[in-house]
C-alpha cells in the first residue's frame, strides 16, 4: 500500500532578518518515515524546522508546506502543536514560574480538545506519566519543577523526551538531541524514539554526527546546502560524510 504523504514542501523560501536563508527547498516526508537533515554549520537545518514550527525569527517569502492536506502556513503555533507537530528545541526556553507538570498537562489537553477527546484529570496524567517515564527510566521528578528552569543540557532533552511519551506527536522533529548528552542518555533517546516508531508517526532529525544515525537508522538523509536539500542518499550518505567530509562529497560550505 502506497505510504501517505505527512509534509510536503515546494519551494521553500525563508528570510531571517531580511536576509534568504532557504531558497527553494523541497523535502517529502511520508507517513513512518525517518528523515535525517545534515549540513554544515549555519547552513540552515535549523531555520528549516523552526518555520516548520512558526517560529517567529523565520519569515516564509514564497513556497508551500502541506501537512496531513493542510495549508501547514495558515496554522498557529498552537494548532500545529495540537495537529500532532513536535518540536524539540537546541535550547529550550526556561519559563521560571510556570509549574514543569501543569504545562504538560495543559498541552495534553489543549490536543485531546481540538480532537475532540475528553480531558484527562490529573489522576489519569499520573498514571501515564509513571507508565511511560518507567519504561525508560527516565527520571520524572523533573516534572516537579518550573518548565526547564535552571533544567542541565542533558535534565532539557530527558523532559523533551517525556513530552514526547506523553504527548504522542505525528510529526517529530528533533533539532540536536544528541548534542551534549553523555552516553547513557543518547541510548534513551534512540530507545524512545525507536519506540514511538509505528509506522505512522514521522521523525526530521537534525544531527552532525553517525552516532545518533547508528542507534535510530533513518530510511533518508538529506544534505542542507546553501538554501536547498543539495543530496540525499541512504544510511550509506552519513557513513561517507562522517569518513570524508563534506567537501569530498561535493558540498561546498557556503559560509567559507
Ligand atoms: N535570529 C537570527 N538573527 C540573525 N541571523 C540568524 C538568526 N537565526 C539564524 N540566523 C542565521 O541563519 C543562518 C542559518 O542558521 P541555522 O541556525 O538555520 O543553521 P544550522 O544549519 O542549523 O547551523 P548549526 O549546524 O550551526 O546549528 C546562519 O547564518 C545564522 O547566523
Amino acid at each position: 500500500m502506497e505510504k501517505e504523504t505527512i509534509l510536503k514542501i515546494e519551494n521553500l523560501h525563508v528570510n531571517i532578518n531580511d536576509r534568504e536563508i532557504l531558497k527553494g527547498l523541497n523535502l517529502e516526508i511520508k507517513a513512518g518515515e525517518v528523515h535525517a537533515l545534515m549540513g554544515t554549520n549555519g547552513a540552515g537545518k535549523s531555520t528549516l524546522v523552526k518555520t516548520l514550527s512558526a517560529h517567529y525569527d523565520c519569515a516564509v517569502t514564497q513556497g508551500k508546506i502541506t501537512y496531513k492536506k493542510k495549508d501547514l502556513l495558515e496554522l498557529d503555533v498552537s494548532e500545529r502543536a495540537n495537529e500532532g507537530i513536535f518540536m524539540s528545541f537546541q535550547s529550550p526556553i526556561e519559563v521560571a514560574g510556570v509549574n514543569n507538570s501543569y504545562f504538560l498537562k495543559t498541552a495534553i489537553n489543549a490536543k485531546r480538545t481540538h480532537n475532540g477527546l475528553s480531558e484527562i484529570d490529573a489522576m489519569e496524567f499520573l498514571k501515564l506519566v509513571k507508565e511511560e517515564t518507567g519504561k525508560f527510566n527516565i527520571d520524572r521528578k523533573l516534572l516537579q519543577r518550573d518548565l526547564n528552569d535552571g533544567f542541565s543540557g542533558g535534565e532539557k532533552k530527558r523532559n523533551e523526551l517525556i513530552q514526547l511519551l506523553m504527548l504522542q506527536p505525528d510529526l517529530i522533529m528533533l533539532d540536536e538531541i544528541d548534542s551534549g548528552l553523555d552516553v547513557d542518555a543518547i541510548k534513551t533517546v534512540a530507545n524512545v524514539i525507536n519506540s514511538m516508531l509505528d509506522g505512522k508517526k514521522s521523525i526530521l532529525m537534525i544531527t552532525h554526527y553517525d552516532r545518533l544515525l547508528e542507534l535510530i537508522k533513518p530510511d533518508f538523509v538529506h544534505i542542507l546546502n546553501d538554501g536547498i536539500i543539495a543530496k540525499t542518499g541512504d544510511y550509506s550518505l552519513a557513513l561517507e560524510l562522517d569518513e570524508k567530509g563534506y567537501e569530498a562529497i561535493g558540498i561546498k560550505d557556503a559560509n567559507k
